[in-house]
């Protein structure tokens, strides 16, 4: 599973004012910014073009959310794009924490202040969980509530998740080396042990991460530079959470900075822009 790093070494320096290099790893489109304030903006345009493309061909935009250091980017960018009509969009949350939305750990209760509240997004057009339930009851009112909103569908296919890596390689609340990283039949499952507090959590599973037509991770910062290298570069340790994505149709985008990507090993450069993503 882990890429194949074919020409090593090769880095590139492009002449655009935001990407500096782009690669192919195994699959993985990997786009590197000078900076994480140069990823933002190019993030938000990689989002609204295609909610542009999901509500042109099917009428509505669906998106999942992450938590973390992503909550504050999409705040800040995705309200400042001109002409951007969130009337058909549906966003849920890749994962969330048990806790109350009034609480600062929970996830809807930051994109409500940070990105909801200024992008006229209401509350029925976003999947959140029910903090009052067991983490088990959750678990199992939210998968319902995927369920409802893709009928048609075994396993949702966002046409959009966005995901966070921590710097131990779990992404949503998949932990390296836990249990649910083998679930394969729920599409939403509960967490009560999280190793990242708070403890309780509800997570979507890897069958629903695989299905997405677009996935994208966006990871800023020399802390995650040693597990990107893991993850993108590959090599004899485990198999981490965030490499176990890989959607079998859909796109999978790797958005990093320069610090993110100082030990990477990009093996192929290709020219592009970010408004081309
Ligand atoms: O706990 C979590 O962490 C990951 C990564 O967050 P980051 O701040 O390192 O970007 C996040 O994607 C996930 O949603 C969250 O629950």
């Amino acid at each position: 599973m882990g890429p194949s790093s074919g020409s090593a070494g090769k880095f590139i320096k492009l002449c655009s004012p935001t990407i500096h290099y782009t690669a192919d790893m195994s699959g993985r489109r990997v786009v590197v910014f000078p900076s994480a304030a140069e990823l933002g903006p190019a993030l938000a345009h990689l989002v609204a073009s295609r909610a542009d493309k999901a509500l042109s061909e099917r009428g509505r935009f669906t998106i999942g959310l992450s938590g973390g250091s992503l909550v504050s980017m999409l705040g800040k960018e995705l309200p400042v794009l001109p002409d951007l009509d969130c009337s058909g969009w549906l966003a849920g949350f890749c994962d969330e924490r048990l806790v109350p939305f009034d609480d600062g750990e929970s996830t809807y209760g930051l994109y409500k202040n940070e990105l909801f509240s200024k992008m006229n997004i209401p509350d029925s057009r976003v999947l959140a969980i029910d903090p009052s339930l067991t983490v088990q009851e959750c678990a199992e009112d939210y998968a319902g509530k995927l369920k409802k909103a893709f009928p048609k569908e075994d396993i949702p296919v966002f046409d959009v998740l966005l995901l966070g890596m921590g710097p131990d390689g779990h992404t949503c609340s998949l932990f390296p080396g836990h249990a649910l990283l083998e679930e394969t039949q729920k599409i939403v499952a509960p967490i009560s042990d999280s190793p990242k507090p708070p403890p309780q959590r509800v997570t979507m599973t890897f069958p629903v991460l695989n299905s997405a037509r677009c996935v994208v991770f966006v990871s800023t910062g020399g802390s995650k530079a040693h597990v990107l290298k893991q993850v993108l570069d590959g090599g004899d340790g485990p198999v981490l959470p965030a490499a176990r994505v890989l959607p079998s149709q859909g796109e999978l985008f790797w958005l990093i900075d320069e610090p993110a990507a100082s030990s990477l090993t990009l093996p192929v450069e290709r020219q592009g822009s970010a408004a081309k993503l």
